[in-house]
């Protein structure tokens, strides 16, 4: 198994990436794992404590479960990769039940961080993209597909995502193996990784 990490900051077109690198290669070889599947189950919080969540520090994330998935693929086993909502703040009670590929994408904001999950990638790629043009897709992205308005995501955007970014995602570009620029769509960047992809599975 090929197993390749995708990260960047939140906007910077991981997602889009995936999908691009995905739509030529045969569906039954490639699998995908979001980071956004592993954010801590938080029943115990009311919605108003976990709107509150810094969900761009690494403790929000259940990385030992995520890197215990990885592990299990590997080993030709399936996994019941959870379910997050956006609109919750929270796990739902929904599975969806993973097998493993050829190849295993694993995309999200932090997946560099962590050195034991970082160690399980054979190959790591970096998305970046200009943190206005970041802003400007989340702020769209947000208000039309995760239920938020204006201001709840300018203000987590000024008070969590810029520090943290700075902090802890953008420091990890030094661990990637290639460096996608997407400020525009790249397609020269997504048909190298097809190509070192079909190499891998052929
Ligand atoms: N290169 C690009 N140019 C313009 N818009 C883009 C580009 N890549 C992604 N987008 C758009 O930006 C938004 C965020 O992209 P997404 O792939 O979800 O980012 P991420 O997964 O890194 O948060 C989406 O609406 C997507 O369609
Ligand atoms: N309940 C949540 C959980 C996470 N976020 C934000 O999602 C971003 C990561 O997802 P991407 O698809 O954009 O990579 C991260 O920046 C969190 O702030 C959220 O808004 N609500």
């Amino acid at each position: 198994m090929l197993v390749i990490g995708i990260a960047g900051g939140t906007g910077s077109g991981k997602t889009t990436v995936v999908h691009q690198i995905m739509s030529e290669l045969p569906e039954t070889e490639v699998g995908i794992i979001s980071q956004d599947s592993y954010y801590k189950q938080n029943d115990h919080l009311s919605f108003e404590e976990r709107a509150l969540i810094n969900f761009d520090h690494p403790r929000a994330i259940d990385f030992e479960l995520l890197t215990q998935h990885i592990k299990q693929l590997k080993e030709g086993k399936n996994i019941n990769q959870p379910v997050y909502s956006f609109v919750h703040h929270n796990r739902t009670d929904d599975y969806v039940l993973t097998h493993p590929r050829k190849v295993m994408i694993v995309e999200g904001i932090l997946i560099l961080t962590n050195p034991e999950l970082r160690n399980l990638f054979d190959i790591k790629i970096y998305v970046h993209a200009d943190s206005d043009e970041r802003l400007i897709r989340r702020l769209k992205r947000d208000i039309a597909e995760r239920g938020r308005d204006m201001n709840e995501v300018l203000s987590r955007y000024q008070n969590t995502l810029k520090p943290m970014h700075e902090q802890f995602i953008e420091p990890t570009k030094a661990y990637a193996d290639i460096i996608i620029p997407n400020d525009t769509y790249n397609t020269v960047a997504i048909d190298i990784v097809r190509t070192v992809i079909n190499e891998k599975i052929s």
